[in-house]
């Protein structure tokens, strides 16, 4: 049966919600796990297909390919990869950021956004995902996922930003100060900064199938690209009903829910792959990668 990865995070929920109520038929078995996990085991061979970290891939591009129409991407302001600092961002040169294990994109985003955009030099602590232990080591964080929303959403910044979005101002990749006078938290989104300096939406995970998988598997491979397909069109029009099962599996309130669930695009079309290979070609600028690499996508190109 096909093992099939799933980021442990309510990023994917509106896909896999999909799958899991029979909407979408498809058969597998699915693994779950935070980013790194899902990247290491893919890299050991123990899944078949599975959301990838963006930068994961373009590290290992000879494993494999991408499903053609499917990612994690935001354009623009992405709600869920925050830094968190306690000194304003232009501040923190010669500084210590404390990095989530859980991340690889991000990691790897926050490196190209401090030297390219703020022409900052820090160095990078990888931690447990746990706000108050990692400004206890250093005096910025970096969380993704679950864990960004969460804290987005206990230091006001999710409503704020919420509030902005529904009054159509565009974020614009600024901090925003949060927490009291004695003890200011500024937090940026990795995301709104990413687009203040490439123009483009930000491509934070793919889904990656395995070679051996795709010599073996191709019929089925091509099954799974119209199941997400379909996925993404079901979950699109039954958004309501999406939102209502993510409510109660999760503990994130309905405005959240609304707001992230069209926050979040899963698209992977020109631009999107535009902004991908810009993201590899950044990363390989600053020393990250060896090589741009471009985007083997599954059924274009192949013999
Ligand atoms: C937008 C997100 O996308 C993700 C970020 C990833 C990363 O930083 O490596 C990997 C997978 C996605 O979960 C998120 O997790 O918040």
């Amino acid at each position: 049966m096909l093992r099939l990865g799933r980021v442990d995070y309510v990023n994917v929920f509106p896909i896999y919600h999909a799958f899991e109520t029979g909407a979408v038929p498809l058969v597998a078995e699915t693994v779950r796990g935070v980013p790194a996990v899902l990247n290491q085991k893919f890299m050991a061979g123990e899944l078949d297909i599975t959301p990838i970290s963006a930068f994961a891939y373009a590290s290992q591009p000879e494993t494999g390919w991408v499903l053609p129409d499917v990612s994690i991407s935001a354009n623009g302001r992405v709600a869920s990869i925050s830094l968190f600092s306690r000194k304003p961002i232009e501040e923190l040169d010669g500084e210590m950021i404390a990095v989530t294990t859980s991340s690889a994109t991000s990691v790897a985003l926050l490196q190209i956004l401090l030297q390219k955009h703020y022409g900052l030099r820090c160095s990078l602590l990888p931690m447990a995902p746990n706000l108050t232990a990692m400004l206890q080591a250093a005096p910025a964080a970096l969380l993704i996922g679950d864990d960004a929303l969460r804290e987005g959403e206990h230091w006001g910044f999710g409503a704020i930003k919420r509030q902005a979005r529904q009054q159509g101002v565009p974020g614009d990749g600024q901090a925003t100060q949060v927490g009291d006078e004695e003890q200011p938290l500024w937090i940026v989104d990795l995301g709104e900064v990413w687009k203040a300096m490439t123009g483009l939406p930000m491509v934070f995970a793919l889904w990656a199938i395995r070679r051996d998988f795709s010599h073996r598997e191709t019929t089925a491979i091509d099954q799974v690209a119209e199941a997400f397909r379909q996925a993404r069109l079901w979950s699109t029009a039954h958004q309501k009903e999406v939102i209502a099962a993510a409510k109660n599996q999760y503990d994130f309130s309905l405005p959240v829910l609304e707001d992230y669930f069209t926050t979040i695009r899963y698209d992977l079309d020109g631009v999107y792959r535009q902004a991908a290979e810009r993201f590899f070609q950044l990363s390989a600028e600053i020393g990250l990668l060896p090589a741009p690499v471009p985007l083997k996508v599954w059924g274009e190109g192949r013999a």
